[in-house]
């Protein structure tokens, strides 16, 4: 097991190189990014061995915690206006090297690189957020003054109540492949802005994101152990859990990624050491609606943006598409038109809609899900073309016991099936024990908050197919996980608060 394990020279205007470039084992080497039109180097990473499946998971993360623990004692104590520089000027490192992160992105994760060029702004975007909240009395040391209740014979009430905030401690985080720049700052930024310091391991498959954005962070005042990256393979991501959950210095766990490993996440906090703030940001099955009155040009564009972003693999995508019986055959005829035009192919080649899907066996799960729905049509896409590329593939009138229904594929597949009304929509909605993201079309006003409060989801995207944002709470209801990023909420999850009584 070899990574990637620092990129070095991350120029402005730079970008990086395909992975599958042979490289001699056991070396230390010097990888070339390079920019795909005009050749020219756009950083340097250097390849080394010593990640590999002989480190020692749990003595590198416990001395990296260790290490955020003394930093943290200093770091809760700088100002406001401290914490906002970092945060704005890491914000500006990372949009001065777009180019360079999006390539590494598109090289690590196979996303087409318009993709990964939005997701390098989305990134930048919770940074300079959160910039903005170091200043504001929801950011540490913010907080109140309450009224007091209590009397006192003088007529006034007794005493000063003051409700204060202060950062929950030293985090231990891991994120995904799918968004491995969004991800990774969508957690950093309020914790940073919080006061706290932080040890992330992301995803196996994209460490060197994460590297990047490290790298252009130390350019920006994150000073070693108020931030760390350990990018363990995959044979440490247990190890790391096992190390972040039972270890008593760390407060806080903030997990993006599947409902299966967050729950483990969740039992192992629960029986290892001191009781621990935990955020999960887990998987979806986005139902998507169109009632018989919307307008069908957006349906469209919705569910081709919703359906194929990331080639399907979002926690936010749209997975059951439930239509009104009288437009049914609309819909889908002209969401089959729009998806036969997709182009699959080379994220690093203009014009691709879609890349491959993360991994061989990620494909081969698709495929199979597809291939063992018995019941419904598949009326365009359905193969596997070649390795990892996924056909984009919109099956119809499946039964509801499919598993492709039942559960998010994470993969181009929509599956479509026509409802008669509101209550039957939801009943089919609620069938899930899921609850990120739901999206439906509609012109009747009075339907958007009757239907939009009745549906068990954190995220309600209404007439709209993408709607995540920095200035938002992101996160899911049941199955799909607890706490919010993003937006105020975001950072109250970085913060205890401190209530004090002054008896005048
Ligand atoms: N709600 C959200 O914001 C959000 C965002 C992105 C992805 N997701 C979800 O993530 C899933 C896809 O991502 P994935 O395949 O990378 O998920 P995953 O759970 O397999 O991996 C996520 C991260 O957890 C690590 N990991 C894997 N096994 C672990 C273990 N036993 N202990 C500790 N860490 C472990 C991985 O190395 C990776 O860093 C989907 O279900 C998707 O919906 C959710
Ligand atoms: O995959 C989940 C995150 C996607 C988003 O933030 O829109």
């Amino acid at each position: 097991m070899r990574f990637l394990t620092s990129v070095k020279h991350l120029l402005p205007g730079v970008r990086i190189l395909p992975p599958s470039t042979p490289l001699p084992p056991s070396t230390i080497s010097t990888y070339p990014v390079l920019n795909p039109s005009t050749n020219q180097v756009l950083c340097l990473i250097d390849r080394q061995d010593d990640w590999g499946s002989d480190v020692d998971v749990s003595r590198v993360t416990r001395s990296a915690v260790d290490k955020a623990m003394s930093v943290g004692e200093s770091f809760k104590r700088t100002t406001s206006l401290d914490r906002a520089n970092i945060l704005s000027l890491w914000a500006s490192e990372i949009r001065s090297n777009s180019l360079a992160l999006a390539t590494i992105m598109t090289l690590e994760s196979g996303k087409p690189l318009t993709e990964s060029l939005s997701e390098v702004e989305y990134g930048a975007s919770f940074l300079s957020y959160y910039s903005g909240s170091c200043y504001r009395t929801s950011g540490l040391n913010g907080g109140h003054i309450i009224p007091s209740p209590f009397p006192d014979p003088s007529g006034y009430s007794r005493g000063t109540l003051m409700s204060y905030n202060e950062p929950v401690g030293v985090c231990g985080m891991i994120t995904p492949w799918n968004f491995p720049l969004a991800m990774l700052t969508r957690k950093v930024a309020p914790a940073l802005a919080a006061g706290c310091t932080s040890v992330l391991k992301p995803s196996e498959h994209t460490p060197l994101t994460a590297i990047a954005v490290r790298e252009l962070g130390r350019r920006a005042g994150v000073e070693d152990g108020i931030f760390e990256v350990l990018p363990f393979g995959e044979g440490g991501s247990r190890g790391f859990g096992d190390a972040i959950c039972t270890n008593d210095d760390v407060k806080k766990v903030s997990f993006t990624g599947s409902t299966r490993v967050g729950k483990e996440l969740q039992s192992k906090a629960a029986g290892g050491g001191v009781v621990k703030r935990m955020s999960l940001e887990l998987g979806g099955n986005a139902p998507f609606v169109v009632f018989e009155d919307a307008d069908m040009d957006r349906a469209v564009d919705a569910a081709v943006k919703s359906k194929f972003r990331n080639a399907g693999q979002t926690c936010v995508c749209s997975d059951r598409f439930l239509i009104a019986k009288s437009r049914m055959d609309e819909f889908v005829e002209r969401f089959k038109k729009e998806a036969e035009e997709l182009k699959v192919g080379d994220g690093m080649e203009e014009g691709t809609n879609l890349g491959p899907l993360i991994t061989g066996q990620a494909a081969a799960n698709v495929e199979r899900k597809v291939r063992e729905c018995k019941s419904g049509e598949i009326v365009t896409g359905g193969k596997r073309i070649v390795g990892n590329f996924f056909s984009p593939t919109i099956i119809v009138g499946m039964g509801l016991e499919e598993e492709v229904w039942r559960e998010e594929n994470f993969g181009p597949v929509a599956c479509v099936r026509s409802f008669s009304d509101e209550d039957e929509a939801l009943g089919v909605i609620k069938m899930s024990r899921t609850g990120l993201a739901s999206y439906f079309l509609t012109k009747d006003v009075g339907r958007i908050f009757r239907f939009g409060r009745e549906l068990p989801n954190g995220l309600v995207g209404v007439n709209e197919g993408i709607i995540s944002t920095a200035h938002a709470p992101f996160g899911g209801i049941g199955e799909s996980g607890i706490g919010r990023e993003g937006s105020g909420e975001g950072i109250e999850e970085y913060l205890e608060k401190k209530y004090m009584m002054i008896n005048h």
